[in-house]
């Protein structure tokens, strides 16, 4: 299989480019870079040197559809708008790592975006895919939302006791954390050193683009599910993401009976790693890896469980996620050139 990279330049496009460089059904990963052609990859990432004699391409869309069979777009939001028309009607599958394609609801992403949404026919045509969650529906896509990097450590820490209707889903609170890597490449003031370092900042309050994301796949597991509380935080660490999250839970649970629950629901599910009693993740322990691991505990006093679910932003939170899909959509073995431990310390 001959794939592309458009965004190749980015971090989410170079995570891609590890993973696809190692992967047994790739035969060749073309990049494309829109800023810079015709320039060796690793002048962009010197930790490539002499790993990688990659030339970057520019963006050619009838070249690309000569190239390649399968497409990642690993760019900013409001790009894939503009690109995957050009691919309609060819071979060319596509996986975008972008939020452009998520959202059902054209103007709740034009409300929580900020930016004009894609066609009405892209939006049917796209299918959200959580590969935990969606795996049919992955099967059979053509163009392929990949999902955010907090609504995959949240829905999968929530969906469980969402689908089971074991929780009160008005109760809901998530309160999310995050490396800067989160942010990309092109560093702005706010995620400049001084600003980030020794430090903890909330952010989007209320706004975060991810909080209609995670109501969608939620309220498709349980129709009770409307408006969560959401919070973000940017904490001084490169790669990783956190969510603790918090809910009232039906008086009959005990914690013993909770994480037999998430046991039988992740059975299937290789990157799914849940936590013995009294033992939760850290981002540290999924660190480089394709895993989310959960961890869930009952306060008996107030009648709430405590849930925390860790993934690294651009390994399960997008580029780790967006192969696994990509495995899914070939018939592949959904964990191809993606089992490999964590990076540790
Ligand atoms: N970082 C993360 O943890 C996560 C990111 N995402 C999403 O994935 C996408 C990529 O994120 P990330 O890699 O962090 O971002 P980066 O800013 O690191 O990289 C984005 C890349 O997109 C390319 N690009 C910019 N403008 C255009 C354009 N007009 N047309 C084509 N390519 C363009 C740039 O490369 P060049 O100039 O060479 O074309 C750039 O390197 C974003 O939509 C992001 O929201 C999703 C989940 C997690
Ligand atoms: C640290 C940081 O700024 N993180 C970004 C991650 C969002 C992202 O990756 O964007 P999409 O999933 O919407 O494409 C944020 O919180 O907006």
């Amino acid at each position: 299989m001959k794939v592309g990279i458009i965004g190749a330049t980015g971090y989410g496009g170079v995570e891609l480019y590890r993973i696809l460089s190692n992967h047994p059904h790739v035969e060749e990963c073309i990049l494309y870079s829109s800023s810079e052609m015709d320039v060796p990859y690793s002048n962009s990432f010197p930790h490539l040197h002499q790993l990688s004699n990659h030339i970057l391409r520019d963006i050619n869309v009838e070249e690309i559809k000569r190239d390649i069979q399968f497409l990642f777009l690993a760019t900013p939001p409001g790009v894939s708008r503009d690109l995957t028309p050009k691919f309609q009607g060819s071979n060319v599958r596509i996986i975008d790592l972008s939020g452009d394609l998520r959202l059902k609801d054209r103007l709740a992403y034009e409300q929580w975006y900020k930016r004009p949404c894609v066609s009405d026919d892209i939006l049917e045509h796209a299918v959200y895919g959580l590969s935990e969650l969606h795996k049919e529906e992955i099967m059979n896509a053509d163009i392929l939302a990949n999902p955010g990097c907090f609504p995959t450590a949240t829905i999968l820490g929530l969906a469980p006791v969402v689908q089971n209707k074991i929780i009160d889903v008005k109760s809901i609170i998530v309160d999310a954390k995050t490396g800067v890597s989160g942010a990309g490449r092109n560093a702005s003031q706010a995620f400049h050193y001084p600003e980030v370092n020794d430090n903890v900042k909330i952010y989007k309050v209320h706004e975060h683009q991810h909080i209609p994301e995670v109501e969608q796949a939620l309220h498709s597991l349980n129709e009770a599910v409307g408006a969560i509380s959401f919070s973000t935080h940017l904490i001084p660490m490169t790669r990783g993401i956190m969510a603790t999250i918090y809910a009232s839970v039906e008086d009959s649970y005990t914690t013993e009976k909770l994480l037999d629950l998430y046991k039988s629901y992740y059975a299937e599910s290789p990157f799914v790693r849940i936590r013995e009693q009294d033992v939760f993740p850290s981002t540290k322990e999924v660190y480089g890896s394709n895993f989310c691991d959960i961890g869930v505990k009952l306060d008996e006093r107030t009648g709430r469980i405590t849930i925390v679910s860790v993934i690294d932003n651009l390994m399960k939170g997008a580029a780790g996620q967006a192969v696994q899909n990509f495995n899914l959509m070939n018939g592949y073995e959904e964990t191809t050139g993606l089992y490999f431990a964590p990076i540790y310390p």
